[in-house]
């Protein structure tokens, strides 16, 4: 199998669709899932290039293995439920401190998941293009309909507080609103934009890391275990 050359990494708290929104785009369909358990990736060909896109989980008691999943990463997707407000408070408390370990230059998205339950018909142009062949229920029918408790403009402001924690010049990102997406897992609303904006963006970042070199990483395999002296290890 072919190294990867980018890697994009699904962050955010349990439930809030991580695991249909890549099962929707890779498999065009969304089927029952189970709380994921440590992480799982998919291996994407966009053009020439291998991207891998992780999975995590968002139980709490997976938490330490989050910034091992962002590692490298040149993108992150923090996704949240546009129903549940507390789980963009999460992405901020928890989530965002795992992302330490990413590239300097990790591209973030913000992703408010289950458009299709709201009242606004959010999600319903779409509908018919999104329904796989997968798709229990068929569509958005047979939910009861809420009002959104999260907004795009309160999206829109954790993607500054993103650019304030990372030190980042808003010039030098891209905008807010091209990094902020509304989507169904569901109904495939937004599900293929979002993921193929961020393949195009991940690309020249690809090719920037290319240009620089080799990653400075430290290969465990060839590193040799010194030898002990006779006297034990205070000589
Ligand atoms: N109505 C609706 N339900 C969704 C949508 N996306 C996911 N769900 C449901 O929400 C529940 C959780 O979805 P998952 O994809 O397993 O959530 P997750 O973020 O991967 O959760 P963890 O693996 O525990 O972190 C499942 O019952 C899904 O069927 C969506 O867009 N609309
Ligand atoms: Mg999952």
């Amino acid at each position: 199998m072919r190294k990867p050359d980018g890697k994009i990494v699904l962050l955010g708290d349990m439930n809030v669709g991580k695991t249909s929104l890549l099962q929707r785009y890779m498999e065009r369909r969304f089927p029952d899932t189970v709380s994921t358990v440590g992480g799982a990736f998919y291996l994407k060909q966009w053009r020439s290039y291998n991207i891998s896109i992780w999975d995590t989980a968002g139980r709490e008691q997976f938490h330490g293995l989050g910034s091992m999943y962002c590692r490298g990463a040149a993108a992150v997707i923090l996704t949240y439920d546009v129903n549940h407000p507390q789980s963009l408070v999460e992405l901020e408390d928890r989530f965002l401190g795992l992302t330490d370990t990413a590239n300097t230059d990790c591209l973030f998205a913000i992703v408010g998941n289950k458009v299709d339950l709201l009242e606004d018909g959010t999600a319903d142009s779409q509908e018919k293009e999104g329904v796989g062949p997968g798709v229990a229920g068929g569509g958005s029918s047979g939910s009861p309909k809420v009002p959104k408790q999260v907004q795009p403009e309160d999206a829109v402001a954790f993607y500054k507080k993103i650019l304030k924690y990372k030190m980042l010049d808003e010039k030098d990102v891209p905008a807010a609103e091209q990094m902020c997406f509304e989507t169904s897992a569901k109904t495939g609303y937004n599900v293929d934009l979002l993921f193929e904006t961020l393949f195009d963006m991940v690309v020249p970042v690809i090719l920037r890391q290319r240009a620089q070199g080799p990653p400075q990483t430290v290969d465990i395999t060839s590193y040799k275990t010194p030898r002990r002296t006779r006297s034990g290890c205070c000589a």
